[in-house]
């Protein structure tokens, strides 16, 4: 799994003591929800059996959000557990160790507090470093203060992921503007906090700004935003009610493999439906239309993600194979439609999402820089032609697209499922 700089921006790290009671693995999810960009587990006091447990107890959650997980320290927690790598510090297992033990593709992320531990780390090819403590803290007391010259140094020696620790918030975190760091690792100031999900929120709107992530978003509408497909489905069967029809018991079956005009010439022929494939669009359309404007469901979490990501600076739009006007409506229900700069739809755009140039045409007409553009996407030919685009992918699950789902995360960049 390789890290990218900007899984740094807003590094998570547990410790159960901050906790002041609250559940543990509800805090968790409420800051990957709200932004958190990478995990660690790190609980001090907890046995080897207790991190495991913990560990694959938090697995599923990061997975969900697609937020890389490691473990702290213990390398055989991490290889039990099957998580994404391990943190290693200079009084743990050494790197060789870990990389054989774990294998050429987990994370491995390394410590480092001086010039010598840098070239090392370097050398070995570490997967990211954390720096620290830039501050005083008192969730690792025996960590030594690292001057903010000593970070410049550190810094400016290595071309990798790197996330400064110690005694980071919101208040303070300015300080790492223009340090060569790529984000901040925090623990109290998320974990500490009453509400770990306002605390996310916003260091996570902060972090953005200061490390200089643009972020531009490229979103599909109809099984990544919405779970419409059930009723795109149905649709067909509405019409035909609509229009009189006696359906066969096995109506779904035949008419669920068909496109439009197939289903069209199936109305015609078979049912003895006076129709066109004119009027079955536009139809379908306004069947449809009805249901964006009242019962089509966001999927779990995504009405906060645009939310989050819109105040947050990003620049984002909708690129759909449904009506503009079936957008337009259902972004308005779902009160997101001042989040989006622009609605393209692939019949404005001219071509399908099976091919590359229909991203790239989206991303030229609004405005969008291809290397800082992310796409979400449901379905596989979406995410492949994506990719080929030379955009980010992040894949949204939709169990119409399950059988897909193993393929479609070999190829993107980022996989979230949502509910
Ligand atoms: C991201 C990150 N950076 C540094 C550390 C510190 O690791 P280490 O030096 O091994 O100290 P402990 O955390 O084990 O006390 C870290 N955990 N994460
Ligand atoms: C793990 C670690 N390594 C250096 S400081 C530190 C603890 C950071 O915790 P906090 O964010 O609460 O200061
Ligand atoms: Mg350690």
């Amino acid at each position: 799994m390789k890290v990218t700089r900007e899984d740094m921006q807003l590094y998570a790290v547990t410790d159960t003591q901050w906790l002041n009671g609250r559940d543990f693995y509800e805090e968790i999810e409420k800051v990957l929800a709200a932004g958190a960009t990478f995990l660690q587990l790190r609980e001090k006091d907890s046995t080897h059996e207790e991190i495991v447990k913990k560990a694959l107890a938090i697995k599923p959650i990061a997975r969900r959000y697609g937020v890389p997980f490691v473990i702290d320290d213990d390398i055989y927690a991490a290889l039990e557990a099957d998580v994404d790598g391990v943190h290693i510090g200079q009084s743990d297992a050494s790197y060789e160790t870990a990389r054989e033990l774990l294998g050429p593709d987990k994370i491995i992320g390394m410590t480092v507090k001086t010039p010598e531990q840098a070239a090392n780390a370097a050398r070995l090819g570490a997967d990211y470093v954390g720096m620290g403590a830039v501050f005083h803290t008192s969730t690792k007391k025996d960590a030594k203060d690292l001057s903010r010259d000593n970070l410049l140094k550190l810094t400016a020696m290595l071309d990798m992921p790197i996330v400064a620790i110690g005694g980071i918030n919101y208040d303070n975190c300015d300080y790492l503007k223009d340090t060569g760091v790529d984000g901040i690792a925090v623990v109290s100031a998320i974990f500490a906090s009453d509400d770990c999900s306002e605390a996310t929120r916003k260091l996570y709107k902060k972090t953005r700004k200061l490390f200089n992530y643009n972020k531009n978003i490229i979103f599909d509408m109809d099984g990544t935003l919405v779970d419409s497909m059930p009723f795109w489905k149905n649709s067909a069967r509405e019409y035909a009610i609509l229009r009189g029809a006696k359906l066969p018991k096995n109506f779904d079956e035949i008419t669920g493999v068909m496109d439009l005009s197939e289903y069209a010439a199936y109305l015609q022929n078979v049912l003895g439906i006076d129709t066109s494939l004119e009027q079955i669009t536009e139809a379908a359309v306004d069947i449809m239309n009805k249901h964006y404007a009242s019962d089509i469901p966001a999927k779990k979490g995504m009405i906060k993600l645009i939310r989050r990501e819109y105040e947050a600076g990003s620049k984002l739009v909708i690129f759909s194979a449904s009506d503009t006007s079936s957008v337009e409506i259902l972004l308005k229900r779902l009160e997101i439609y001042e989040c989006f700069e622009g609605i393209y739809t692939v019949y404005d755009v001219g071509i399908g999402k099976s091919d590359k140039e229909s991203y790239k045409k989206v991303a030229r007409s609004a405005g969008m820089d291809i290397s800082d553009t992310w796409v979400y996407e449901d379905i596989l030919r979406g995410v492949r032609a994506a990719h080929n685009a030379g955009l980010k992918v992040c894949a949204v699950y939709d169990k119409d697209s399950a059988d897909d789902w193993d393929e479609i995360c070999s190829i993107a960049d980022k996989c979230i499922i949502t509910g």
